[in-house]
């Protein structure tokens, strides 16, 4: 190319000057506009300044751009030490900023708390070994986590998710290809307009008329199969998570212990397993139809226009879309911490509604409003802040993929025209011209669409990572309660029925983290309940219940009891007493298998018929739990409900005064109730309890003040209703009188050490 000469230049310089002026000049004397415009942007203008300078949500850009420096300092440090051994980086510089690190949030606190003597030393030890969580982002980790979900909600290619699928990618192909004939029959309507060719036109329209009818069912089918697709997703994920959450008591190590640091399990069950599916099958649509139909249109058009024009847009789409993607703040995390503000402001709500008795009693919806404020004060700031970005990234986004490209588009689309020297008509090149005019315009569109795929990738991204630390959570807190069960009670008795189908997931999973390196949830590793795990339960074929030396200690590392030494023979009743938070419970939770002890042996026997550990070891609270469903329901729970075992129900209702209920209600044992607990008084709640008891008829039952608000000239009835029933009962009370219907006294001391002193009680009676 040679250089341009200097008069030249200037000659160019001063056209281009010349169409700034005129278009500069032309829009100002649009004067409508021009007001708009200005009224517009300067109340947009005046609505950014007043909320990016709320405190709350300046101080968010603070934690944010502090989070993105502690992020950036920890991959340095991560790669510098590649062996892994300092992974705790991002946690630790984020805590150092008095940041939150979103991998882990809060609980990272909180599972120090987890420690139990040597046993939390361990977990300490374990918890700087554990591999950190990734944050969420679209990276090699993403990827790795989506197919490994795809497994899971396409099992084969013959599942019903795989036939959707299948369906579904035809019908996007049926789709473009009426896209292709409808741009053709525009181009060929404007040639019969040209030819003035009646014939041609109508044929034209007769064309539109069934292209119609076709796209309109294409249309609806395809969102139809997505929603279809989401309900089949979600469908699979939720059982495989209920699967594994429900088994081996998962959902109590996870709610109650905090073990695996599941947060609002609650909501990442029901929204974002449900917000995950959505967004992934509807990413399949909006990103196979966009590709394909710029595959198709640019066949179309290198037709008719050639390829270099084509490869100049589409070499900008491909710079720009590098552009935008690296300037674009981490939208996938954003939207996984949104989900969790919204989880804790939901849990606080559903607080509400449990305990919204004693709130009343104590009046204390001004304090509930406070907190229920505040939440929603967390959420809001964050949510604003949060969209103000989006916004921002908005405008570029929509300047590169919209308007601008246009503005490459249309010389792209014109030139050839502009330089056609053939002998073609008129007409015919104003129909070939509106035809890739069409196409141009829905490629750059279909263009736009897959660039902006990169959002919905970092809005499933988000999703992805709060489902995948849900899957990891239930996981390992489901492995660390299998590799107990497996290794501490030897009755086998608590295998739960599903437990055969979520070991071939566990299997999954654990080969997951092996292919990818990803490690567990810290809390996983930790491998405790209620204590450090180095004592065992066993069951025998002796009759009775023995602990030799057990130790327990609570969650947070306090010891509760050291060395219990113990033997009830069946039938011999046990009364414990003790401080409050002594450790009465928490004797009985061990018992249970609930928590571990810290050193010692429990040994019980096997219980003909038992199937679950709670059939062997009853537990009655001061405040039963009532389930949803009938009378029925609550009597035989956690049997499902009956009918054909009616007569037991009603002798056990009747043996605890609750008969009336039954002979009162029309519906009898039908009865169901929005919900029981609001409609029985604490005393009825606790006749439930007992009835319940009657009715299961266990070896062992602790009964934990089980009978407190209960009139006490109707315990010795009890008590002896409990030994010709066969029930070994395990008393924990504070009143005395209780006394006389055991045989031996527990006390704990509750004075730091541990202590512990029994008896036999002399003359005690059945
Ligand atoms: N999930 C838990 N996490 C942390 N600490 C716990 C947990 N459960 C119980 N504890 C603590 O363990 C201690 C013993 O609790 P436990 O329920 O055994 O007391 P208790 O003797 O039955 O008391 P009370 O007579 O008041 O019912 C208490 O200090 C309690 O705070």
């Amino acid at each position: 190319m040679g250089v341009m000469s200097k008069p030249r230049r200037a000659g160019y310089a001063r056209d281009l000057a010349d169409v700034v002026a005129r278009v500069a000049g032309d829009y100002a004397r649009d004067k409508r506009l021009c007001t708009a415009v200005a009224v517009g942007f300067t109340g947009l203008a005046a609505y950014a300044h007043y909320m990016t300078s709320q405190p709350a949500i300046a101080e968010q850009f603070h934690l944010v751009q502090e989070e993105a420096r502690a992020r950036s300092k920890a991959k340095r440090e991560r790669r510098n030490h590649r062996t892994g051994s300092n992974v705790s980086t991002i946690a630790s510089s984020a805590a150092r900023n008095g940041t939150p690190s979103s991998s882990a949030p809060a609980s990272d606190n909180e599972d120090s708390k987890h420690g139990v003597g040597d046993g939390g030393k361990a977990l300490a030890e374990a918890k700087v070994a554990a591999p950190k969580r990734k944050v969420a982002a679209v990276d090699a980790t993403f990827l790795k986590r989506m197919a490994f979900i795809l497994r899971i909600v396409i099992p084969g290619i013959t599942s019903r998710e795989a036939m959707l699928l299948a369906i579904q990618t035809v019908m996007l192909v049926t789709r473009s290809f009426i896209s292709l004939r409808i741009a053709r029959k525009g181009g060929d309507g404007l040639q019969a307009v040209m030819e003035r060719s009646w014939k041609k036109f109508f044929m034209v329209l007769g064309d539109f008329f069934v292209s119609g009818v076709a796209a309109s069912v294409v249309n609806s089918a395809l969102k139809y199969l997505t929603n279809s697709i989401t309900v089949a997703f979600r469908q699979r994920l939720t059982l495989y998570v209920h699967a594994r959450y429900l088994s081996n008591r998962a959902y109590y190590r996870a709610a109650v212990l905090r073990v695996g640091n599941l947060d609002n399990a609650d909501q990442r069950i029901v929204e974002d397993l449900n917000q995950f599916c959505a967004t992934a099958s509807d990413l399949f649509a909006r990103t196979f139809k966009p590709l394909l139909d710029v595959v198709l249109s640019t066949h179309r058009m290198g037709e008719s226009m050639g390829y270099s024009g084509l490869t100049i847009l589409y070499s900008y789409f491909f710079l720009s879309g590098a552009v935008i993607r690296a300037v674009s703040p981490p939208f996938s995390e954003y939207i996984a911490r949104t989900q969790k503000l919204e989880g804790d402001f939901r849990r606080m709500h559903s607080r509400l509604i449990t305990h919204a008795e004693e709130v009343a009693f104590l009046d204390g919806a001004r304090r509930e409003r406070d907190i229920l404020d505040a939440k929603l004060d967390k959420t809001t700031t964050w949510s604003s802040f949060y969209f103000y970005l989006q916004f921002k990234q908005g405008v570029i986004d929509q300047y590169f993929v919209k308007y601008f490209a246009s503005m490459i588009g249309w010389p792209v689309l014109a030139f050839p025209f502009l330089a056609d020297t053939s002998s073609r008509s008129a007409a015919e090149i104003a129909a070939r011209y509106r035809e890739s005019d069409t196409l141009i315009q829905s490629a750059s569109s279909s263009i736009g669409d897959l660039m902006m795929v990169y959002k919905k990738l970092q809005r499933l991204a988000g999703f992805t990572a709060r489902v995948m630390d849900l899957l990891e959570a239930v996981d390992s807190i489901h492995d660390t309660n299998e590799t107990r069960t497996a290794g501490a009670i030897e009755d086998g008795s608590n295998e739960g029925e599903d437990v055969g189908a979520v070991g071939s997931v566990g299997t999954m999973v654990r080969e997951y983290e092996k292919r990818t390196g990803l490690g567990k949830l810290d809390g996983g590793k930790m491998g405790q309940s209620g204590g450090s795990g180095r004592g065992v339960i066993a069951s025998s074929s002796e009759e009775g219940v023995r602990f030799s030396g057990v130790t327990v200690y609570s969650p947070d590392g306090r010891l509760l009891v050291k060395e219990v030494n113990l033997t009830l023979a069946p039938g011999e009743n046990l009364f414990v007493t003790g401080a409050n938070g002594a450790g009465k419970t928490s004797l009985f939770r061990v018992l249970a298998g609930l928590w571990e002890p810290t050193a010692g042996t429990i040994t019980r026997p096997d219980v003909a018929g038992a199937t679950d550990e709670s059939f062997q070891v009853f537990y009655v609270p001061q405040k039963p739990y009532l389930v949803s469903g009938t009378l029925r329901d609550q009597v035989m729970y956690p049997l499902p409900g009956d009918p054909e075992r009616d007569d037991e129900v009603v002798e056990a209702l009747s043996r605890v005064n609750l008969g009336r209920f039954v002979r009162t209600s029309p519906e009898g044992l039908d009865r169901l109730p929005h919900d029981w607990a609001d409609v029985l008084s604490g005393g009825e709640k606790q006749r439930v309890g007992l009835a319940r008891l009657y009715f299961h008829k266990p070896a062992y039952a602790v009964l934990d003040e089980a009978t407190s608000a209960i009139n006490p000239d109707e315990e010795g009835a009890f008590y002896s209703h409990l030994g010709t029933l066969g029930i070994t009962a395990f008393s924990i009370a504070h009143r005395l009188e209780l006394k006389r219907f055991h045989h031996q006294h527990l006390h704990f001391h509750a004075d730091g050490t541990g202590g512990w002193t029994l008896e036999r009680i002399k003359g005690g009676k059945r």
